[in-house]
């Protein structure tokens, strides 16, 4: 059962029922989920339903009808977000977890570790007990692999992660390790699993060989009842009939859990499938499929490799895959991050006085929250603003760290003012993320779609759904400066006869209704964001420069910059004409160019640019 709170409930009230529970031999759990105050009952209280319903500061009671409790979406709506360091697992960055079967030596781990962190994962993979199906195979260093992993762990900054095979481990996974990992023969070892429960780091709970998704949600609860509410699934294969595979992986979980859980999923298919050249496909489908991390085993030399080696990739596969992913991940509105630890060193680097926010136009469920949710995970607080004025505004007084604005749509092209506020402010162009934009028509509850009258949205997001609405030109277009602020307009009007343009994350937030889902015109729908700040932090690869020039009155004067980029081989993927500010029928030219300008190479290509424009200013290099 849960007790959602009233927003007033006092300490002294909530204590009371707290005992009173205890009293009829009840566990409780109190949370926020989504804005309420939530008390999560474990046993079957003296006291019904009904008379908790009616008790002070109790605004609601529920049955969770699910065997799993703590577990369930019932007891909790938001997903969860299990943090690991600097690393989270459950949110719109995908966590790549790879690295060998086994920590077979220090150097092994060492060579392995520094390739899967050059090509994105962001954990480190390596077990040191390791339970075989022989007792005549490696079984692991042991205390030995620990240590190991531990210094992985210091010199490259990756988190590390290893199997725990007896409660007698305990005390050592608490010195050495960051993640704890419940192996497939272990799913149901229950002294194992409050073990865990008992520890205070997350956990990896494989899914058994041949259990059911019930079994293994009531193995997580386990655990969850025993405090530790860090949970990651991790499905790896099941035993069927078919031997052309080591085991069936069941991608079909993942929507099943989503429905059921509130815990996040991580995938392996390095175990699920045994075979190197099945890893990939089963890895791409996983994260289509809505995985929010994967396991993947690589190995430096795979055929010598003392646990494993078919089914491990090589560094360089593992490199394939990732950049695979990279374009994957967003169609299905998540990130795969190769800055990811870059920008939590940096983050963890500001000083206390920097305020950790990002500034963002609407309000939360805009693309643009979204977009600074992709770029900067859960570390910087999106901060809602009113204009994209003020977000530069924000940036420029130090009011805000960060700020995301939208620069360009694959469909409705280029948001000018944005542009322009580049030019008038003197900020950075720090990095980029591009999303998806798929568009919901949202409006009240219990409307149908005919008894709209009146939709608002921004005019981008207009212009992406043009065929739609012209489907409809009796309806009246109101513009507005977000999607989310449209949403909240309808929420906050009552208004049945108005609908906004929107995300599905606005319309959940609002707890509005979709009317109907992808309106957009094209499903290539991408959004490109630029992350502005006052100065760049910290250093990272470039592979962008962003810079603003005017160029003489005179004929051939822009060809002549153009002349610089050919002749120097860089490649230019965006050119923006904008009226200067001020100055009627003068121009500055906006350019992105796919190269990294400061670099000595360079630095005679810089040199003839600034010969050959006016105002020369670089933007950003990111
Ligand atoms: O309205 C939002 O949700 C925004 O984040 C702004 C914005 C934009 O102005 O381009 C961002 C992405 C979409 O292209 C539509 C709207």
């Amino acid at each position: 059962m849960i007790l959602v709170l009233e927003s007033n409930i006092t300490e002294h009230q909530k204590d009371r029922i707290k005992n009173m529970l205890s009293d009829e031999k009840c566990i409780t759990r109190e949370i926020m989920d989504a804005g309420r105050n939530v008390i999560g009952i474990i046993g079957k209280p003296a006291t019904s339903l009904d008379e908790f319903k009616q008790m002070e500061g109790i605004a609601d009671a529920v049955r969770v009808t699910t065997a799993h409790k703590l577990a369930s979406r019932e007891f909790k709506s938001e997903d969860t977000k299990v943090k690991i360091g600097n690393v989270v697992v459950g949110g719109d960055r995908i966590v790549i977890v790879a690295g060998p079967c086994a920590v077979e030596s220090h150097e092994q781990a060492m060579t392995i570790a520094k390739e899967v962190k050059k090509y994105g994962a962001v954990l480190f993979r390596g077990g040191a007990y390791k339970p075989r199906s022989s007792p005549y195979s490696f079984q692991g260093l042991e205390e030995e692999g620990l240590k190991i992993l531990a210094d992985v762990r210091e010199q490259t900054g990756l988190g590390v992660v290893t199997e725990i095979t007896s409660v007698s481990q305990a005390d050592l996974m608490m010195k050495y390790v960051d993640v704890v990992q419940i192996g497939a023969r272990n799913m149901q070892n229950f002294e194992l699993l409050k073990c865990v429960g008992r520890m205070d780091k997350p956990v990896v709970l494989k899914r058994g060989l041949a259990a059911t998704i019930q079994e293994w949600l009531m193995s997580a609860e386990y655990i969850m009842a025993g405090g530790n509410n860090n949970v990651i699934l991790c499905e790896r294969g099941i035993r069927t009939f078919e031997p052309y595979t080591r085991n069936t992986l069941d991608l079909s979980a993942i929507p099943v859990l989503k429905k059921l859980t509130h815990l996040p999923i991580i995938i392996d298919p390095s175990h699920a499938t045994g075979m190197r050249e099945k890893v990939s496909p089963m890895a791409r489908a996983a994260v289509a499929a809505g995985a929010d991390a994967l396991m993947i085993e690589v190995h430096n030399n795979p055929d010598q490799a003392l646990s494993d080696g078919p089914q491990s990739l090589y560094p360089e596969q593992f490199g394939q895959l990732t950049r695979d992913l990279y374009v994957i991940a967003p169609v299905v509105g998540k990130q795969l991050d190769f800055d990811y630890l870059k920008k939590s060193e940096i983050i963890n680097n500001m000083e206390a006085k920097d305020s950790k926010t990002a500034a963002f136009i609407g309000e939360y469920g805009a693309y643009s929250h979204k977009a600074s949710l992709g770029y900067f995970g859960e570390e910087i607080r999106p901060v809602p603003m009113k204009t994209f004025k003020d977000i530069f505004q924000a940036v420029q007084t130090g009011h805000c760290q960060y700020g995301v604005v939208p620069l360009e749509n694959s469909l409705s092209g280029s948001i000018h003012e944005n542009f322009d506020l580049l030019q008038e402010y003197d900020l950075k162009i720090i990095g980029e993320i591009t999303i998806r934009v798929k568009h919901a028509l949202i409006a009240h509850k219990n409307v149908s779609k005919n008894e709209i009258k009146k939709i608002l949205a921004p005019p981008p997001a207009f212009s992406q759904c043009k065929n739609y609405l012209d489907q409809y030109p009796e309806i009246e277009q109101v513009p507005v400066k977000a999607t989310s602020s449209a949403v909240r307009y309808v929420k906050d009007s009552d208004d049945k006869y108005t609908a906004a343009i929107g995300s599905t994350m606005a319309a959940k937030i609002f707890d509005m209704n979709i009317l109907e889902e992808s309106i957009e015109d094209n499903p290539r729908n991408y959004t490109r964001f630029a992350i502005i700040a006052k100065e760049i932090k910290g250093h990272k690869k470039v592979n962008k420069t962003s810079i603003i020039f005017s160029t003489g009155n005179q004929p051939g004067a822009l060809y002549e910059v153009m002349k610089v980029f050919s002749e120097y081989q860089i490649n230019l993927v965006k050119l923006e004409s904008r009226p200067m500010l001020g100055k009627p029928w003068e121009y500055m030219f906006y350019a992105d160019l796919e190269a990294d300008i400061e670099t000595p190479e360079l630095a005679p290509a810089m040199e003839m640019l600034r010969e050959k424009s006016e105002n020369l200013r670089i933007l950003g290099r990111y």
